[in-house]
């Protein structure tokens, strides 16, 4: 058996342009996993009503934020790639689960490197059926129907493994060096309410109120909200942080149904009008910095912030392709390579 990695990420557009995004966005909608309603729905939601006006708005956001090289989100885990492939003998492809590099191509690229033993990497500290899931589903469809002869083995959440708390603390404490502020916010990408009942196993534990996502349940394994909240426990633990000078929120929501909250623009608002003048801002479901990061909450949340009175808005970068990521990355995936079996 040869071995090989598959990074996979979200995905961009080809280019800010409203035709590419339109084409993006009706890709990425129209998952099952994405907008969980019957396809009739869904598909009367998506191509009647948001890809008639959605593109146009994200391509003007999209322009803002891409670089002469690319979409920052793509840009990004092609650095990450590289500087994983310096620090394994095993071949590491990238792909994303929508747009132009697929996961087929990405899985194409290695069974032609001769591999046929596949661990595929769905790069989200948190479980999600939104990313990590639907990334698994159509790997394995790909692999049924154009690999047979290729086993595939997934890293599953790693956000509260002990090495990626160390590696984002550590993040978090080197950006905030020399930075007076008041308050730390913890943002992450939000999701519909309904997502996290959905992949409630015990169908009873999740109730979306203060108290679930501390008790411990099987629940957790699949619970989005748990795992973002573990995320801003472990490390305000690891960093010592003060009660009450951090606090986590959701952001980008989409539509009329109730997302996970608090959301982030209005947390952002209500710091603001309680008088915190320094504002520090970490986006941890993110590895890499993407539309998200650059425009919603670095341009967006900056200029809530200062409607509201505030002052210094500093915002942390993902960790992209940070040495000590890297070196992470490559120390689970070389023992797997190794042992066949994650560290
Ligand atoms: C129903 C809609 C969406 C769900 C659910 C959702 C979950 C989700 N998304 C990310 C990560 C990213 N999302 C990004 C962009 C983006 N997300 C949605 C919608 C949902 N996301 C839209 C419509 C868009 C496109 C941009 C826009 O029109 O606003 C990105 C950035 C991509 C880039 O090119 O930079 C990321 C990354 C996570 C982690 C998540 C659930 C946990
Ligand atoms: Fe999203
Ligand atoms: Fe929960």
């Amino acid at each position: 058996m040869s071995k090989g990695i598959l990074l996979v990420n979200l995905g961009s557009p080809d280019s800010p342009e409203p035709n590419d995004v339109k084409k993006y966005l009706d890709e990425f909608l129209m998952d099952e996993r994405v907008i969980d309603i019957p396809f009739v729905a869904r598909n009367l939601l998506v191509r009647g009503i948001i890809l008639n006006t959605r593109p146009k708005q994200s391509a003007a956001a999209y322009k803002k934020i891409w670089w002469e090289e690319g979409s920052p989100l793509i840009v990004i885990s092609e650095r990450l790639q590289k500087k994983m492939q310096d620090k394994t003998d095993i071949p590491v492809g990238l792909a994303m689960r929508y747009g132009s590099m697929s996961i087929k191509k990405g899985m194409q690229e290695l069974v032609d490197k001769g591999v046929d033993e596949i661990l595929l990497f769905p790069l989200y500290p948190q479980f999600a059926m939104a990313t990590t899931e639907t990334i698994l589903v159509l790997a394995e469809e790909l692999q049924k129907k154009h690999f047979p002869n290729v086993t595939i083995t997934s890293v599953p959440a790693f956000y509260n493994k002990p090495d990626y708390i160390e590696v984002l603390a550590n993040s978090i404490a080197k950006h905030l060096e020399g930075v007076d502020y008041d308050h730390l916010l913890f943002s992450y990408h939000g999701v519909p309410e309904r997502h996290i009942r959905k992949r409630d196993v015990t169908k009873s534990h999740c109730k979306i109120d203060k108290s679930c996502c501390v008790t411990p349940s099987k629940a957790h394994e699949f619970c989005y909200r748990h795992q973002c909240l573990e995320v801003t426990r472990l490390v305000a633990e690891k960093l010592k942080f003060q009660e009450d000078t951090y606090s986590s929120s959701f952001q980008s929501r989409l539509g009329f149904d109730p997302w996970l909250q608090p959301y982030t623009d209005r947390t952002i608002e209500r710091l603001g009008k309680q008088g915190v003048k320094n504002l520090a801002i970490v986006t941890p479901a993110f590895v890499s910095d993407c539309l998200e990061t650059l425009e919603e909450i670095a341009m967006e949340g900056q200029e809530i912030f200062h409607e509201m009175g505030g002052k210094d808005f500093t915002t942390i970068p993902c960790l992209n392709d940070d040495q000590e990521w890297v070196d992470l990355l490559a120390k689970w995936v070389n023992h797997w390579a190794k042992n066949g079996s994650l560290a």
